[in-house]
């Protein structure tokens, strides 16, 4: 290679975010069942990536092959820059986890689960166990029922030692298969918490979940995945706006641009708090240089920012022809 080539490729590489997770054509098929389709998903360093789906969409399958757990059909997975699972050994270590799996011991406490699972931790000295016990069980608010059998744990109790499991060491990958499963509301903001902190700490986490307000509250990335592949991912912030398709206009001239947008074949509709604009097939910026050249007053343009909720229903779900949709170009003659 060139030396100017061996340039661009270093900066190439210095531009590109950097991989807690990746994996490139990743398969599984059961015998019954392909469960994940060619999935290429990206885990930058340092985010929080929700992991969404429907039922059955291949999440877990897919946490389980990152993790190692469970031998692709095809594809490949690099977790921490390693190929797995031949790096098992050196990645898992970094990466807490929790998912479904063989359960604590029940006759023991919480806290004799976890000192067994520490004394398992390759990254904890002898030493270091009694207290990085402590600091999990605290960390996820289990410090008062540490010296309870876990079998008269509640759900969500049990559901929070295995979010201790996963903090015994110090990680540079967290995964969470849906943490909040079983957890009142105080529980699930005591997960948000912990996610927030680990964040903070500029620890990666990806977390699967079924509640959307939970991950638009807390992740700064998804990946969407439908029946097996990703139907989505990228910044969650650029996915909601990527996918608002309407401009709200603000003018006095409301009717003037209704016509004058018409009359460009743009889809409007007057609203009580401005004009509404398709941009499914426009830019906002086009629409603006429409009104403009027709004479409209703009005071204000903004995309309507979509909920995660809608999103997530346009990308996972085959909407079917509502007969009382009316479509937005039609809507005024409609509207008195
Ligand atoms: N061990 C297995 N044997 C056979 N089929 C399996 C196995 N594990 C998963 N599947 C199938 O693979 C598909 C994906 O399952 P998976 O558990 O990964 O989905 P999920 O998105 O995590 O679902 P949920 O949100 O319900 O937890 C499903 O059809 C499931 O029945």
């Amino acid at each position: 290679m060139t030396e100017a080539l061996k340039a661009g490729a270093a900066a190439r590489e210095a531009a590109a975010p950097r991989l807690a997770a990746r994996t490139r054509g990743l398969r599984k098929v059961y015998r019954s069942a392909v469960a994940v389709d060619g999935v290429d998903m990206d885990v930058p360093e340092g985010a929080v990536v929700g992991m969404l789906g429907p039922n059955g969409s291949g999440k877990t399958t897919t946490i389980r092959m990152l993790l190692g757990l469970v031998r692709p059909t095809e594809g490949e997975v690099e977790l921490l820059g390693q190929p797995m699972p031949a790096a098992s050994e050196a990645s898992l270590p970094h990466v807490g986890a929790l998912v479904e799996g063989p359960g604590f011991h029940p006759f023991l406490s919480g806290r004799d689960n976890l000192l067994r699972l520490a004394a398992a931790e390759p990254l904890l000295g002898r030493r270091q166990v009694d207290a990085a016990v402590t600091d999990a069980l605290e960390r996820v608010g289990l410090a008062d029922a540490a010296h309870r059998a876990y079998r008269g744990y509640s759900l969500g109790m049990k559901q929070r030692l295995g979010l201790a499991g996963a903090l015994l060491a110090p990680r540079r990958f967290v995964v969470l298969d849906e943490p909040t499963n079983g957890l009142d509301p105080a529980g699930t903001r005591e997960v948000r918490r912990v996610i927030a902190d680990l964040h903070a700490e500029g620890v990666t986490v990806l977390v699967s979940s079924h509640l959307l307000a939970e991950v638009e509250a807390t992740c700064t990335h998804v990946v969407v995945l439908n029946q097996g592949t990703v139907v989505a991912q990228g910044e969650l912030d650029e996915l909601l706006e990527s996918n608002s398709p309407t401009l709200l206009v603000s003018t006095p001239d409301g009717p003037l641009a209704v016509d004058a947008l018409r009359d460009n074949r743009i889809p409007a509709r007057l609203a009580p708090d401005g004009v509404r604009v398709d941009l499914s097939a426009n830019t906002a910026s086009s629409v603006i240089e429409t009104l403009v050249r027709a004479d409209v007053a703009v005071e204000e343009a903004r995309r309507e920012r979509t909920g995660l909720e809608d999103v997530f229903a346009r990308l996972t779900q085959a909407q079917p022809d509502d007969p009382d949709d009316v479509p937005l170009d039609r809507a005024p003659e409609l509207m008195s």
